[in-house]
């Protein structure tokens, strides 16, 4: 049976096949913004982003999200990275509603959907394959999704065609020269961050999170053109839910890069 987000094979039974789902690193987490520990040296240091265009970007629908393959050099540094991670992928994890749908929660509070941008150390590993399962193998931006009534420019070239990779294992092209930066809020410098995991299986501790503190605005129509999406072939159940709820910080340090 593969995993997913339904009754019988949802995050409370993946510990079954995946054990460390019952680690001390798992993710997202409740973010609190009063327990976190301001850090002078995130600001020192801040975290700078790199990114390229990508000429032909791939976009696909594997079943479980919407996901778009990267293939340019665009990397990030700093902040409470060491050396320079690479982005490799960026994906989505969204609701059946408003009221749901982000993995990470603010005060207890989902957002509508929440936007992954998945990078490698790429100083000290080969591949994201390499990389994966090593504990400062991987670095994801979590960006905060919000409704209000403009459309996202920047989603708007992958939410116009989300119809195209509406069945699983559809997968397109983005044509024109798509800078993933178009996706980050406008202040980056305000992020809360945490060693981690996987949100998904294999759920390997091997994630520094960066989740910034402003949100972007989508509008509700391009939550509507995600919620069109389908698990499988024609026919098949939409793909929304897809998150998994917080696990316990336990012994870590929240760090925040602001006051
Ligand atoms: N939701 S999330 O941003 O935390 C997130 C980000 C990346 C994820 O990768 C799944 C994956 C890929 N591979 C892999 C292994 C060997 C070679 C190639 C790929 N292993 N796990 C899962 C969740
Ligand atoms: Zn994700």
């Amino acid at each position: 049976a593969t995993w997913g987000y339904g009754n019988d094979n949802g995050p409370a039974t993946w510990v079954k096949s995946f054990p460390v789902a019952a680690g001390t690193r798992q993710s997202p987490i409740d973010i609190v913004p009063t327990a976190a520990k301001c850090d002078t040296k995130l600001t020192e240091n801040p975290l700078t982003v790199n990114y390229s265009p990508e000429p032909a970007m791939e976009l696909c629908n594997p079943g479980l999200s919407v996901k778009a393959n990267i293939k340019s050099k665009s990397v990030i540094k700093g902040g409470p990275l060491e050396g320079e991670y690479k982005l490799e992928q960026f994906h989505l994890h969204w609701g059946s509603a408003d009221k749901q749908g982000s993995e990470h929660t603010l005060n207890g509070k989902m957002f509508p959907a929440e936007l992954h941008l998945v990078h490698y150390n790429a100083t000290k590993y080969s591949s994201f394959g390499e990389a994966v399962d090593k504990p400062d193998g991987l670095a994801v931006f979590g960006i905060f999704l919000k409704i209000s009534d403009k459309p996202h420019q920047g989603l708007k070239s992958l939410t116009d065609v989300l119809s195209e990779v509406q069945y699983k294992d559809k997968s397109i092209n983005i044509k024109q020269e798509y800078n993933p930066v178009c996706l980050l809020p406008d202040n980056i410098n305000k992020y809360w961050t945490y060693l981690g995991s996987l949100t998904t299986p294999p759920l390997c501790e091997s994630v520094t999170w960066i989740v910034f503190e402003e949100p972007i605005e989508v509008s509700e129509d391009q939550m509507k053109a995600f919620r069109a999406l389908c698990c499988g072939e024609c026919g098949s159940a939409p793909i929304v839910d897809n998150y998994r709820p917080p696990l316990p910080l336990g012994n870590r340090q929240l760090r925040a890069s602001f006051q």
